[in-house]
């Protein structure tokens, strides 16, 4: 059996290999020839999964994305071929959710405007938003959730429309699919309309997709409005962002909002399950035994803790400055873009550091934060 995956997938053959050979293509520029004689193709969010890719696969049984999102898969084209196909949803919505998390905290820092004392909206409530909202509230900070899809069907939680998230939010998370029709449809969700609508020094942290915003109208009001503070993970026409945006943002990564070590070994194993599924063979592994050890093991907290000791840290475990850093200083048209993410192996998540604290009142929302308590 011939296995493709993408290059990028941490962990593909370690997990994949027991089922056959299993060969390594770069995702961006994977071609229908090399499709060919595949009997399963593992990809990421840059191959875009169609007709054209598999046009000469007749061999193919499954394809598998180690992502969140499906935008770039022709799902109804791999349905008509009777190819099964699985995305791995919420493998890695911790990571974005602190991600998120983090990135709020450094724009708290960085204005000397504390993120307790603000109202957060998140728009799009599932996986990775949900993830946000939990560390958030966690940390005490006011949260309205946005999801008219989720109202609809009945989720028990209370939800506010776009319009009340804009006028009421100092803060405001995005965490939709990109869908490009339909009523609640995402694709420039953020115009220039409701770009204009955002509060006074408002935060605007875009870790869905590029696309979810107008970038050229973000691009605009900008210029007019200094006060708004940007946080863009995700860019229109990535891998290439357009280099007037980068300098506007305060924080400005190459879509890694969901690069945790344990984000990706989640996402591979995920599709390992799926195929062990499908081929009817038990699944024996698990994501511990994938991640290598954290490079500190636990961590004594003696008194209580400040948000800017909180963000001392999260900087220990993860220090989005670097990646921002790298980031500005990337040679995009020489596939820059791409270099940084395959080459980002450096981030765990919180449960990684164990945290046991000395004052009581920490112990229960530093663990609801996702760091792991120290046992007895
Ligand atoms: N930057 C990164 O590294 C990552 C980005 N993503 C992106 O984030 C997206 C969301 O991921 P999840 O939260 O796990 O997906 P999910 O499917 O669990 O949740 C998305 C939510 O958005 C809601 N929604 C859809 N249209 C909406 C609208 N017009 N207004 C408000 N809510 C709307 C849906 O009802 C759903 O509850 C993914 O589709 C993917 O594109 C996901 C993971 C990593
Ligand atoms: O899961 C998703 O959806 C994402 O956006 C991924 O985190 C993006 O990672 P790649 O698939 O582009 O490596």
């Amino acid at each position: 059996m011939k296995i493709l995956a993408d290059e990028n997938m941490p962990y593909a053959e370690d997990l994949f290999r027991e089922f056959g050979e299993v060969e390594l293509v770069d995702g961006r520029s994977i071609t229908a020839s090399q499709t060919a004689d595949a009997d399963i193709l593992l990809v990421r969010s840059v191959t875009k999964v169609n007709q054209q890719l598999l046009a000469n696969s007749n061999k193919l049984k499954f394809v598998g994305t180690a992502t969140i999102g499906t935008d770039h898969v022709d799902i109804d084209y791999l349905l008509s071929k009777n190819i099964a196909f699985s995305s791995a949803p919420g493998c890695n919505a911790i990571a974005v959710g602190e991600f998120a998390f983090i990135a709020m905290l450094e724009l708290a820092k960085r204005f000397s405007s504390p993120l307790k004392e603000k109202t957060v909206g998140i728009v799009g409530a599932g996986n990775t938003g949900a993830a946000v909202a939990r560390c958030l509230t966690a940390y005490g900070v006011k949260v309205l959730l946005c999801d008219p899809i989720k109202e609809a069907e009945g989720d028990s939680r209370s939800f506010c429309s776009l319009d009340d998230i804009l006028a009421r939010c100092d803060v405001i998370s995005l965490h939709v699919p990109l869908t490009q029709n339909g009523e609640f449809k995402t694709c420039y969700l953020f115009d220039e309309l409701r770009l204009n609508a955002l509060k006074k020094n408002a935060w605007l942290l875009n870790c869905c997709r590029g696309e979810v915003i107008d970038n050229n109208a973000l691009i605009k009001v900008k210029q007019t409005r200094p006060d708004l503070k940007l946080v863009l993970d995700v860019w229109e026409g990535e891998p290439f962002p357009m280099s007037e945006l980068i300098p506007l943002a305060e924080l400005a990564t190459p879509h890694i909002a969901g690069y945790s070590m344990e984000g990706k070994a989640r996402g591979t194993l995920m599709l390992y399950q799926k195929v062990c599924e499908l081929l009817n063979r038990p699944s024996s592994k698990s994501i511990t035994s994938l991640l290598p050890e954290f490079m500190v093991s636990n961590l004594t907290v003696n008194t209580s803790i400040s948000e800017s000791e909180l963000l001392r840290i999260i900087r220990l475990v993860y220090d989005v400055r670097d990646d921002d850093q790298k980031f500005r200083s990337i040679d995009f048209v020489n596939g820059g873009f791409d270099q940084m993410r395959k080459s980002h192996r450096h981030r765990r998540e919180f449960s990684a550091l164990i945290i046991e604290s000395c004052i009581q009142s920490n112990v229960s929302w530093i663990n609801e934060l996702g760091f792991t308590g120290a046992k007895g």
